[in-house]
């Protein structure tokens, strides 16, 4: 079974409320509402592709000591076994843009129950309520 490594990060608002992105048309699981990030690409650190992926993704800058490991998600799709770092953060530079196109929701913890996500993430949500 192939291992996939996905780095992914709750933003935070000073709200508390969480972003998340609908995954655009085309791609697998699309229409599901999931964290931003992305693959770990050969020779990146998680916290590498995370200022790299909010930075292509949503035009913001993340500095590395913002980025709070929080959990992860180790979960087995049909295809693939997803092994994903969540972080947190919650201060960043610029304006979160959907540069991809994609739609994006700023969601209060309790209420993220209500978005349909991938379902390796279901159990990260609880993680997020309890910190928040
Ligand atoms: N970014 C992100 N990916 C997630 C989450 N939950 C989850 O199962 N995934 C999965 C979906 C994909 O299989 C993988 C992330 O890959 P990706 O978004 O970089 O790539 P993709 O599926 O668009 O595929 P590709 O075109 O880059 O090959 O992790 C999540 O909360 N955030």
């Amino acid at each position: 079974m192939k291992l996939v490594l996905v780095a992914a990060c709750a933003l935070i608002d000073v709200d508390g409320r969480v972003l998340i992105a609908q995954r655009p048309e085309g791609k697998p699981m699309a229409g599901l509402w999931e964290f931003p990030g992305g693959k770990i690409e050969q020779g990146e650190r998680p916290e590498e592709t995370l200022i790299r992926e909010l930075k292509e993704e949503l035009g913001i800058s993340v500095s590395e000591p913002c980025l709070a490991p929080l959990t992860f998600a180790s979960h087995a799709y049909p295809d693939f076994h997803l092994l994903m770092p969540l972080f947190v953060c919650r201060r960043w530079e610029g304006t979160v843009t959907p540069l991809e196109g994609q739609k994006l929701a700023w969601v209060r913890p309790n209420r993220l129950k209500e978005y349909e996500m991938p379902p390796a993430d279901v159990p990260l949500v609880s993680h997020l309520m309890a910190l928040l």
